[in-house]
Formats: C-alpha cells, structure tokens, sequence
C-alpha cells in the first residue's frame, strides 16, 4: 500500500539522497592534491552544522588543517598508535594489518577537525542530563551530515581514529573542554571504490541486514512467512 505523502521529496531527489548514502565511502588510497574551493568547503561545513545537537547544543568546532607542518605531526602520532596496534595480530591476520592503508593525511590537500566542546551551554543541557555523552554523539552527527555532502560534492572523505587524543588535542592546542572527536582528511578522488575497503582487501564484510533485525525483544528474529523478512530478502 502506498500512502500519497506530500511530505516525501521528489523521486529524484530522494534518490539522490539514497544514493549518496550507499555511496559514500571511507577514503584513504585514492585522493588527489587538488585543492578544495572555499565555496565548496563552507558548503560541507554548513552541511555539518545542520546536524541535530542535544537540547540544540551544537557543541562542535571546525579546525581547517591545511598546514602540512601540522599534518606531518600528526601522522607521527598515527605512525607510534598504528604500530602499537598491529601488534594486536599474529600471523596472516597481522600481515594483512600491515598492507592495509588507514590514513592519507598527507596524500588529501586538507585535513579537518570535528571537535566536541563538553562545557557549551552551560551545566544543564535540555536532554543531556542523564545521558553525558550526549555531546559526542551530537558530534558523530554533524560528521557524518558532512561525509555525505561531500559524497554529493565528489570529495572524498577519510576518518582517521588511530590516534592518542591527548597528544592529538596538544597538537592542535585545543581548550580543556575541548575533545578531538573525528580526524578526518578530505579531497578529490581518482575513484570512489564500490563497497568499503576494508571488504575488497578481505579483512571484513557487510554483514546481512536480515541478522541484524530483531522484533519486540533482541534475539527475536522475525517469524518465517513475516512480511519484513521477506522485503529484507528480496532487496
Ligand atoms: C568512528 C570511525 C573511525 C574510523 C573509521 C570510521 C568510523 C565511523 N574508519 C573508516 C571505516 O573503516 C569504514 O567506515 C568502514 O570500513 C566501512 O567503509 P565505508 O565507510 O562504507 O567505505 C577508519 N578508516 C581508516 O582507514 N582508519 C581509521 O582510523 C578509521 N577510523
């Protein structure tokens, strides 16, 4: 059944939204040097600050890095925390770690921070005042409003989490209360690859929507002859 909703976008442009969303992905191999123009880059920023924020907290910064003096330390830091983690893996599985490119903090002419500022609006934020994190997940929003208008835009966008926040946060000689909660370096592409990276070098896949959908109660899988799991199956 159908249900005429004014409401609803126009075909197209709901496709568009589809589609940036199934298309973006997380880049790190395929940027080029090519710089992003400053028009361009406000959009994705203002894309970002439309984000939903607790209690309309809007508790993040943008650090535009372009100086490569601060990029190269803070690929140092990724180098020390990159090394340190691959020795979680023996064998074949360390190997593979090590073949896989995780950052191009270099490579993209431009790298940005999302901060979250944890003290914005005062002690008491409508919303926030059971559930502290509030704030980081505000700021994981705004990120992601970004990662797909740069998708829309043909910039790609490539977030870097193998990092030492402290040392990260003294690098960019943030304020107290500030927290350094997405690295991400941003640029043009040669490509952007069809499905994750981390999928077509083998080390992890897609996992099956069906799995992951529960009813009334976790564990509760949907009833064979279930109207959901029969749409779910034939996507
Ligand atoms: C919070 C967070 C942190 C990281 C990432 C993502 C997120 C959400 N990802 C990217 C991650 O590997 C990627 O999103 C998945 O592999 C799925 O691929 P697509 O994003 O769909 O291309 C990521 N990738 C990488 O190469 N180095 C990293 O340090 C991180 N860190």
């Amino acid at each position: 059944m159908s249900i005429d909703n004014q409401n609803a976008f126009p075909e197209q442009e709901k496709r568009g939204l589809y589609r940036a969303i199934q298309e973006r992905r997380d880049v790190r191999s395929q940027f080029l040097p090519d710089p992003i123009p400053d028009e361009i880059l406000v959009r994705l920023l203002e894309a970002a600050h439309h984000a939903p924020s607790v209690g309309f907290m809007q508790p993040w910064d943008f650090l535009v890095i372009d100086s490569v003096e601060v990029r190269q330390e803070v690929l140092d830091i990724f180098e020390r925390e990159n090394e340190r983690a691959a020795e979680n893996y023996a064998g074949d599985r360390a190997q593979a770690y090590r073949s896989l490119k995780l950052q191009g903090i270099l490579e993209s002419p431009m790298n940005l921070c999302i901060t979250c500022d944890r003290s914005r609006g005062g002690p008491n934020v409508l919303g926030r005042n059971t559930i502290v994190e509030t704030d980081l997940f505000s700021t994981c929003l705004a990120v992601q409003n970004l990662w797909l208008a740069a998708r829309a835009e043909g910039i790609g966008v490539g977030w870097v989490s193998i990092l030492d926040q402290q040392e990260l946060a003294q690098v960019l000689k943030l304020p107290e209360d500030v927290y350094p909660l997405a690295y991400l370096c941003l640029g043009y592409v040669s490509e952007f690859l069809d499905q994750p990276e981390l999928q077509a070098k083998g080390w992890r896949s897609r996992l099956s929507l069906e799995e992951l959908v529960h009813r009334n109660r976790w564990g509760a899988g949907l009833a064979p002859g279930d109207e959901l799991i029969s749409l779910l199956q034939r996507r």
